[in-house]
């Protein structure tokens, strides 16, 4: 059972020693328990992340807003980017959707259900709400922004405007079909989480499971990733497979993967909201 006070820091910076001392001293001097601890140098790249589960010990007379302005000393020397986050705030989460319509219901059955502790702040979607269970969206928000060649530009700023105003911290494009600008994607960039229906990096774009198909492949993903202005090319967050075979017809695939879909986003959704992933500059470390 996480206390009702629990924080996670997460770190990323040059490597350095003495990065773990300074971090765990300077939430122990602040009444900080540490209750989980994971990190990993890139040997590669030379960078350093680290993501601290930690409890404020209440006796100790520390406060968060005195850690959090102790570690600002920390991150400074190290040049981190980092973040503090309580584990009782919950995120506020836009889906985007399009058809069909399987990502969307099973996102928000989770949520309703409690697996995913997040506020759906707002459903968008090309499509009208009719498209969808009305039992499904519920009292959820639903805005319908009908995209076309002409109308293209006017409703992502209708979607930008609606991520200002609900104060949204993460935006899921659950099976949305709508490529984003290169401007709406580097906004959002960290904080959009897209699935796709193929096992990344093939079968890129539109249609990859009639693409799959036409090249005889024995194994079908999907992979949850960040959106970036390179369509399906973001730092992937989460990936699953499944057997298939020469019986299988183009619509088998889709049937078979909708189950892998659902599973992938659901875990990448999870994972950002309990502050898991790092990017890793175009990858991401996925902690456990
Ligand atoms: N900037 C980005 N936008 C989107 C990404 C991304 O990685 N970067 N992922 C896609 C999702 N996607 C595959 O997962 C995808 C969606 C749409 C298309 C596409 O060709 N769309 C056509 C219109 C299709 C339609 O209207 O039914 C288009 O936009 O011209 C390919 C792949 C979400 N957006």
């Amino acid at each position: 059972m996480i206390p009702s006070h629990s924080f996670v820091l997460t770190i990323s910076c040059a490597d350095a020693p003495g990065i773990v001392a300074a971090t765990t001293a300077c939430l122990f001097e602040r009444g900080g328990n540490i209750l989980d601890a994971q990190q990993f140098n890139d040997l590669e790249t030379g960078r350093f992340f680290m993501r601290v589960v930690f409890a404020v010990v209440d006796h100790a007379g520390g406060s968060i807003q005195d850690l959090r302005r102790g570690f600002d000393a920390v991150a400074a020397h190290f040049s981190m980017h980092w973040s503090l986050r309580s584990q009782a705030d919950r995120r506020r989460v836009m889906i985007l959707a399009s058809r069909p319509d399987h990502c969307l219901n099973d996102l928000i059955y989770r949520w309703r259900t409690g697996e995913l502790p997040m506020d759906i702040c707002a459903i968008v979607s090309n499509y009208p709400r009719e498209t969808y269970g009305l039992a499904t969206i519920g009292d959820i928000p639903f805005h319908m922004l009908p995209v076309s060649r002409e109308t293209r530009m006017q409703q992502e700023a209708g979607i930008w405007r609606l991520v200002q105003e609900t104060g949204t911290d993460l935006v899921v494009l659950a099976r949305y079909m709508q490529i984003l600008s290169d401007g709406l994607a580097a906004k959002l960039f960290g904080r959009c989480i897209n699935i796709h229906h193929s096992f990344l990096p093939g079968f890129k774009g539109a249609r990859p499971y009639h693409q799959a198909h036409e090249r005889g492949v024995k194994l079908i993903g999907a992979t949850s990733h960040f959106v970036t202005a390179a369509l399906d090319e973001g730092p992937i967050i989460e990936q699953d497979v499944e057997r298939i075979s020469h019986r299988d017809t183009p619509e088998d695939l889709v049937r078979k993967g909708r189950d892998i879909e659902r599973r992938v986003l659901a875990r990448a959704v999870h994972t950002y909201l309990d502050d898991r992933v790092i990017l890793n500059g175009r990858k991401t470390i996925v902690f456990s």
